[in-house]
C-alpha cells in the first residue's frame, strides 16, 4: 500500500500526459504519444533492480568476454568490440549501415519528424543528463529502425484516433526503446572499464576516468528515482486509476448532448446518419457515417471514431413518430430508412451504487469473523467468535498469588477444598488405590463470603492454570451460543490440565429444570446446563479438571449438578465467627497503618461488627482509611474504624438534611424512648450509641450490639418480647409526651409484625396455634397458590399476633410510665449533643442495672475507649430503678419453659432472627 500511495503523484502526473495526448488527437494521429518522464524514470530503475545483467530485453545473452574497442573508437560502438577474437557480431548498428534490425523497419521522413515530436515532447522539464539519453534513443531508433508494433500502433492512432489505451501503448514502446539504448550504454561503459585496466596504465584524464564518471553520472541520475515494484495488481490499479482520472478530466471526449433540432438540421437533413440506437428507452445514439461529416465538418470530433452525438428522448413511441414524420417530410424511400436498434445499459456506478450495501454487509462480515479468528486464536469461534468461551484464564504463576493464608477463617471450607489441591499435585496416591478423583465442588454462602477467594487460593495453592468465568456469560440472546461456549471452556481446560475451572454465579444456568416448560423460554439455559452435565460425565478419571463453582442459591440449583460424579462436594461458606472475623480484620488490617494495639483492635472490632462478611470487613477497613485520609493523620485510629462500621452499617450522615425544631424534639424523645427500653428490659441487646443525625434513610437511631457481641444462633422468647418492646419504645415515648403521634414509627410496626407473625406461625410460641409450620409465600419453590391454612386458622393466627404485639406493646408502656423523667433527660441531652455515647447514658441514668455478657463487657466494659461508641464501667448488680429478673408484664399462656423470667435457654431451635443492628 506505501507502495501505492507513494506513487500517486507520479500516477497523476503520468495519467495527465495520458490525457493530453488523447484528448489531442488531431495531432497524434500522426505523432505517437508522449512519453510520461516519471514513469519512464521508474521503468528504468526497475530493470537495474531486478534485472540480470547481461541480459537484453528480448532474452538473447549477452557474451561478456571482454575485448579492448580501438584507441578512440570506442563511442562507435555500443557494445562489445567487432574487433575482438572469436566475438559473435553484436546485433548494434554502425553510422552508416541503414539495414534496419530484423523486426523493425526503416522511418519514413514523415514518421522521423513525428518521432522528433515525441520526444521532444517528452524531454520537456528533464534534467540535461536525461534528455541527453532521449535524444540517444531516438538516433538509436533513426539507425535500427522502428519496431513493427510502435509502427503499427502509430498508425491505427492516426486512422482511428487516440484512446487511453493506445496512448499508455504508445508510452509503453516508446519507453521501452529508451530503456534499451541506456541498457546498451552501461553495459558499453562496463565492459571497458576493466579492458582499460588492464591494457592502460591509470593516470589522470584516461579512458578508464571517462568510464567511471560515467557510470558515476549513470548512478547519479538514478538515484532520485524511487524504485517501485511492477506487479499485475500494481498495473491494474493504476491503470484504473489513471483511466478514472481520464474520465474525470474529460468527461465528455467521447459524446455530446445535442437537442432534437440540432440532430434534425446537421446531421438527419444532410444524410449523414448511419443508424439511430436508443439506450434504457430514454437516450438516443447517433452513428455517423464518418467519412462524410470528416468531409463535411473536419474539425467535428464526429468525424473520430469512438465520439457520438446522443440526444434525450421523452417516450419511444413519441420518439419514433418524429423519426418517421421527418424521414417522410425528407421523402426517404422506406427502403433507405434509417435503422433504429434498441439497447439496455446499465451503469457500472449504478450497478455499484445497487449492490454496494450488500456488499458492504457481507465485507463487514467478512472482516469481523476473520478478526474474530485471529484476535482469540482459534477455537470454534463461529460467527464473530459468539460461540467462544469468555473465561478469563490466570497463569498461576504470574496472576494468581492468593494462598490459604489469605483466606481467613471459614477453616472448614478450606479443610474440604485442601483435598482437591493434594489431587492436581499428586494425583498418583489417589489413582493407585483406585479412588475416583472427585470432579468438582460448589462453594454456597452469602455474597462476600470469599467464595471467588477460596477458589483462587485453590488454584494458588496447587500451582495449575485457573479459568475464571461467571454463569451469567454463558447465556446470550443467541440460541445454541450457551453450550457452544461450555464446550470451549472445556475443551480449553483439557488442553491445559491440569487446571481449575470457576463458574461463578452457576444458579444463573444450574437453576432447577422446569417441569414443564410455559412457551420453551428457559430452554437456552438447559441446554447449557445439559452441556455442562455432559462435560463433566466426559471427563476421564485420569483427567485433572477440577470445576468448583460458587453461587449464593445452592437451594435452588439443579439436582442432577449435585449429584455424585458432578460436583461430588458440597461446600458452604457462612458469614464468619467472631474468631473469624477477628482473623480476617488480621489478614485486611495488615495492609493500612495503625499503631492501635492489633490485639485489641481486632477484637473490638470482630465484636461490633456480627454478621459482617469478609467483603463487609475488607470494605470496612478501607473505609476507616479513606476517612482518616480525608482528616489528613499519620495513622487509622479506633475512632476511624468505628466511623467506618457506622457508615457500612447506617449509610452516609445527612447532616444537610432540613429537619425543623419540633420534628427535631420529636425524634428526639422517640430514640430517648428506644434508648431507655434498651437499658432497663434484662434481655434487650446493650446500647452501644443513640443518636439524632440523619443517616441513610433514618431520622435517627440507636445502636445496639445483639448478642453482647457474641454469635448468637438462637433467640429466647424473653429476648423477643423484649426486643419487641424495645422497638415499640419510639412511639410509646411520643404518645407520652406529645398530644399527638407521627408517622416515624412505621418501620418498627413492620419489624414488630414481623416477628410476632414468626413466632405464632413457625416458632411454636403461641398456645393456640400450637406447633406449628405455615411456610410464607416464596418459601417453597413451588407456587403457592393458596393459603396452606384454613380461614378459621387464618383468622387465629391474626389474633395471637396482635395479642402479642399488645402484651410488648404494655410492658413498654409501663416502663416508659415509669421512665418518663429519665426520658426527658436523654431526650433533652440528645437534642443539646446529637449523639450519646454509652458513657452518656450511665452518666445520665447510672450503670446499666444489668451485667453485660462476653465480648461486650470485654471491649465495651467502661474502659473509656474515647470513640463514638464509648464504653460503659462493668455494671455489678440490677440498678435501683430496673425490674429485677424475672419481673414485668407476663406474656400470659405461655408453653412451659418460655415464661418471662425463665433462666432457662427455649427448648426449641430458632433462627437468629434479626439483623445484627436496628436503625430507628
Ligand atoms: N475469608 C476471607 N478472608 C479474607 N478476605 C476475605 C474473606 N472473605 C472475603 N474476603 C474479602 O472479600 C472480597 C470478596 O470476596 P469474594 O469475591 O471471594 O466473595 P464471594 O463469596 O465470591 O462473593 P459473591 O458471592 O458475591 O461472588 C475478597 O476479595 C476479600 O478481600
Amino acid at each position: 500500500m506505501a507502495t501505492i500511495l507513494r506513487r500517486s503523484p507520479n500516477l497523476a502526473r503520468s495519467s495527465r500526459q495520458i490525457v493530453e495526448a488523447a484528448s489531442l488527437s488531431q495531432t497524434l494521429a500522426r505523432r505517437p504519444a508522449s512519453l510520461p518522464r516519471p514513469l519512464y524514470a521508474y521503468a528504468r530503475s526497475r530493470k537495474y533492480a531486478t534485472q540480470p545483467e547481461g541480459q537484453k530485453e528480448d532474452g538473447k545473452k549477452l557474451d561478456k568476454t571482454p575485448g579492448a574497442a580501438p584507441k578512440g573508437m570506442e563511442h562507435l560502438y555500443s557494445q562489445q568490440s567487432p574487433m575482438s577474437p572469436g566475438q559473435p557480431q553484436p546485433p548494434n548498428k554502425q553510422d552508416g549501415d541503414d539495414t534496419p534490425l530484423p523486426g523493425r523497419s526503416k522511418l519514413s521522413v514523415q514518421e522521423e519528424k513525428a518521432l522528433e515530436d515525441v520526444f521532444a515532447l517528452v524531454k520537456k522539464g528533464m534534467p540535461s543528463s536525461m534528455a541527453e539519453d532521449i535524444d540517444k534513443a531516438l538516433q538509436r531508433i533513426k539507425r535500427e529502425g522502428m519496431p513493427t508494433e510502435l509502427r503499427d500502433t502509430i498508425k491505427e492512432t492516426r486512422e482511428e484516433g487516440m484512446s487511453p489505451a493506445r496512448a499508455a501503448k504508445l508510452w509503453r514502446l516508446t519507453t521501452q526503446m529508451a530503456r534499451h539504448t541506456v541498457e546498451s550504454e552501461r553495459k558499453d561503459t562496463e565492459s571497458e572499464a576493466p579492458k582499460q585496466q588492464t591494457t592502460e596504465e591509470p593516470g589522470p584524464g584516461t579512458k578508464k576516468d571517462d568510464g567511471k564518471n560515467k557510470k558515476k553520472k549513470t548512478d547519479e541520475m538514478f538515484s532520485g528515482v524511487t524504485e517501485i515494484r511492477f506487479d499485475l495488481s500494481n498495473f491494474l490499479l493504476s491503470s484504473f486509476v489513471a483511466y478514472l482520472l481520464y474520465r474525470l478530466v474529460v468527461p465528455t471526449e467521447n459524446s455530446r448532448e445535442i437537442t432534437w433540432q440540432e440532430f434534425r438540421n446537421t446531421f438527419l437533413d444532410k444524410g449523414l446518419v448511419e443508424k439511430l440506437v436508443v439506450i434504457n428507452a430514454n437516450r438516443v445514439r447517433v452513428h455517423l457515417h464518418r467519412d462524410s461529416v470528416a468531409s463535411m465538418y473536419p474539425d467535428s470530433p464526429a468525424a473520430h471514431a469512438g465520439f457520438y452525438y446522443y440526444f434525450s428522448i421523452g417516450s419511444v413511441e413519441a420518439f419514433e413518430r418524429r423519426v418517421e414524420e421527418a424521414q417522410n417530410q425528407l421523402e426517404i424511400p422506406t427502403s433507405e430508412r434509417i435503422p433504429i436498434s434498441y439497447h439496455e445499459e446499465g451503469s457500472w456506478f449504478n450497478t455499484v451504487l445497487a449492490f454496494g450495501p450488500t456488499l458492504l454487509f457481507i465485507g463487514a462480515i467478512f472482516y469481523l469473523s476473520r478478526r474474530a479468528a485471529s484476535g482469540a486464536g482459534g477455537g470454534q469461534g463461529g460467527i464473530f467468535g459468539m460461540g467462544r468461551s469468555r473465561a478469563k484464564k490466570f497463569n498461576h504463576e504470574t496472576d494468581i498469588k492468593v494462598k490459604f493464608s489469605d483466606v481467613a477463617g471459614a477453616d472448614e471450607a478450606k479443610t474440604e477444598i485442601m483435598e482437591f489441591v493434594s489431587f492436581l499435585k499428586e494425583p498418583g496416591i489417589y489413582q493407585k488405590l483406585g479412588a475416583k478423583i472427585p470432579r468438582g465442588a460448589i462453594l454456597s454462602g452469602p455474597p462476600g463470603t470469599g467464595k471467588t477467594l477460596l477458589a483462587k487460593a485453590t488454584a494458588g495453592e496447587s500451582g495449575v492454570p485457573f479459568f475464571s468465568v461467571s454463569g451469567s456469560e454463558f447465556v446470550e440472546m443467541f440460541v445454541g451460543v450457551g453450550p457452544s461456549r461450555v464446550r470451549d471452556l472445556f475443551a480449553n481446560a483439557r488442553k491445559n490440565t491440569p487446571c481449575i475451572i470457576f463458574i461463578d454465579e452457576i444458579d444463573a444456568i444450574g437453576k432447577a429444570r422446569a417441569k414443564q416448560s410455559f412457551g420453551g423460554g428457559n430452554d437456552e439455559r438447559e441446554s447449557t446446563l445439559n452441556q455442562i452435565l455432559t462435560e463433566m460425565d466426559g471427563f476421564n478419571t485420569s483427567d485433572q479438571v477440577v470445576v468448583l463453582a460458587g453461587t449464593n442459591r445452592a437451594d435452588v440449583l439443579d439436582k442432577a449438578l449435585m449429584r455424585p460424579g458432578r460436583f461430588d462436594r458440597h461446600i458452604r461458606i457462612d458469614p464468619p465467627t467472631l474468631d473469624g472475623r477477628k482473623q480476617i480484620f488480621d489478614v485486611h488490617l495488615k495492609k493500612v497503618v495503625t499503631h492501635e494495639d492489633l490485639e485489641h483492635l481486632k477484637g473490638r472490632l470482630a465484636a461490633l461488627t456480627p454478621g459482617f462478611s469478609g467483603a463487609d470487613i475488607a470494605n470496612c477497613v478501607n473505609e476507616a482509611a479513606l476517612v482518616a485520609a480525608r482528616e489528613g493523620v499519620e495513622s487509622v485510629k479506633m475512632i476511624h474504624f468505628e466511623k467506618a462500621i457506622e457508615r457500612v452499617i447506617g449509610g452516609l450522615e445527612r447532616k444537610s438534611m432540613v429537619i425543623t425544631p419540633d420534628e427535631k424534639k420529636t425524634i428526639a424523645y422517640h430514640e430517648a424512648g428506644h434508648a431507655i427500653c434498651g437499658w432497663y428490659f434484662q434481655w434487650a441487646d446493650p446500647l452501644l450509641k443513640v443518636s439524632i443525625i440523619p443517616r441513610g434513610n433514618a431520622l435517627g437511631y440507636a445502636q445496639y450490639l445483639p448478642g453482647g457481641g457474641m454469635d448468637q444462633a438462637l433467640m429466647n422468647f424473653n429476648q423477643m418480647m423484649d426486643r419487641m418492646a424495645m422497638t415499640l419504645g419510639g412511639r410509646v415515648s411520643e404518645e407520652l409526651h406529645f398530644p399527638t403521634v407521627t408517622s416515624g414509627a412505621s418501620d418498627d410496626f413492620n419489624k414488630v409484625t414481623r416477628m410476632a407473625t414468626s413466632m405464632v406461625t413457625k416458632w411454636g410460641m403461641s398456645p393456640k396455634i400450637g406447633y406449628l409450620y405455615y411456610p410464607d409465600a416464596g418459601e417453597t419453590s413451588e407456587t403457592q397458590l393458596q393459603k396452606p391454612f384454613s380461614e378459621q386458622t387464618a383468622q387465629a393466627i391474626d389474633a395471637e399476633v396482635k395479642r402479642i404485639v399488645d402484651e410488648a406493646y404494655t410492658q413498654c408502656r409501663q416502663l416508659l410510665t415509669e421512665k418518663k423523667k429519665e426520658v426527658g433527660l436523654v431526650a433533652e441531652e440528645l437534642l443539646a449533643k446529637e449523639a450519646l455515647s454509652r458513657d452518656d447514658l450511665v452518666r445520665i441514668l447510672g450503670p446499666r442495672p444489668w451485667e453485660d455478657k462476653g465480648e461486650f463487657s470485654r471491649y465495651f466494659g467502661g474502659q473509656g475507649e474515647g470513640g463514638p461508641m464509648g464504653g460503659a464501667p462493668k455494671p455489678t448488680a440490677p440498678g435501683p430503678n430496673g425490674p429485677e429478673p424475672g419481673e414485668g408484664g407476663g406474656p400470659g399462656n405461655l408453653p412451659p419453659g418460655l415464661g418471662r423470667g425463665s433462666e432457662e435457654p427455649a427448648p426449641t431451635l430458632y433462627k437468629s432472627f434479626e439483623e445484627m443492628s436496628r436503625r430507628w
